[in-house]
């Protein structure tokens, strides 16, 4: 997959406020070209998985590779101060770990976006992982459930059915909806599209937090 590939810049998303502030503290204290580097780092996983190098690319790779580590661990912080996976208003998060959501809609109670897998999520025969299905639906409800007024919820059950193969490189649609709320309880349901076919479809139990399991979002570390 390369970089124009990639899902663009989706539709602006009204955080609740406690993960905008997660969020802002992130873009505030990033670097300049960091999100360069997350694509820089989502590609490569994708290069790495489709590789067959000959031995000689091997170790230039893996002595390139510690390199960048070495150079990334001199910057080492606790996960409070991370960058990673916290630019929520982009369609990466700012991660590499489940597949950007270019979201193309988006209420209180329903979220609509595109997405793709690429060669890093590849389960068998051009197809994508279960295991990485389940955590773009997870990742899919728990943006779902970080717009509007929802308090911090978490996951409490995740179930997916696995409806037909879901193809690499190729563009998906998926929705997810707010199904019913009962107190803390959000039963929510989505769906993954290839066209018109069906992927999989996703129910989930999210619980809102009470105040005594949030760790407050705008905690600053001490200087120095
Ligand atoms: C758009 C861009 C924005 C992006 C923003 C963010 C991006 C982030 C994206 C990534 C997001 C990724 C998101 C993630 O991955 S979140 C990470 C994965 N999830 C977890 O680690 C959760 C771990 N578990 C817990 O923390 C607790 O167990 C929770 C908090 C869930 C509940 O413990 P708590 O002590 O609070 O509650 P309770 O035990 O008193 O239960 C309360 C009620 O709930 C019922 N119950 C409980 N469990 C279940 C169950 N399994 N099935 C059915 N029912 C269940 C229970 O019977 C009771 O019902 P009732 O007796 O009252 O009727």
């Amino acid at each position: 997959m390369t970089e124009s590939d990639r899902p663009q810049p989706h539709v602006a998303v009204p955080l609740n406020g406690y993960w905008t502030e997660w969020s802002a503290r992130a873009a505030r204290n990033a670097a300049p070209g960091w999100a360069a580097l997350v694509g820089e780092m989502a590609g490569l996983q994708d290069t790495f998985a489709a590789a067959a190098p000959p031995p000689e690319a091997v170790a230039e790779a893996r002595s390139l590779v510690e390199q960048t580590r070495a150079v990334l661990a001199r910057h080492e912080v606790g996960d409070d101060d991370q960058w990673f996976g916290r630019f929520l208003p982009a369609p990466d998060r700012g991660q590499t770990f489940s597949p950007p959501i270019r979201l193309t809609g988006i209420t209180e109670h329903a979220l609509a976006g595109k997405t793709m897998f690429g060669r890093f999520h590849s389960g068998n025969n051009s197809a994508a992982h279960g295991g990485g299905i389940a955590l773009l639906f997870d990742d899919l409800f728990g943006r779902l459930v970080s717009v509007g007024d929802i308090p911090p919820a978490r996951t409490a059950s995740l179930s997916v059915n696995y409806r037909s193969v879901t193809p690499l490189d190729e563009p998906l649609a998926v929705e997810a909806s707010v199904a019913e709320v009962d107190g803390r309880k959000l039963y929510l349901t989505g769906t993954l599209r290839h066209g018109d076919r069906l992927c999989a479809d996703a129910t989930a139990l999210f619980l809102t937090l009470r105040p005594e399991q949030i760790r407050p979002a705008e905690a600053e570390a001490p200087p120095g």
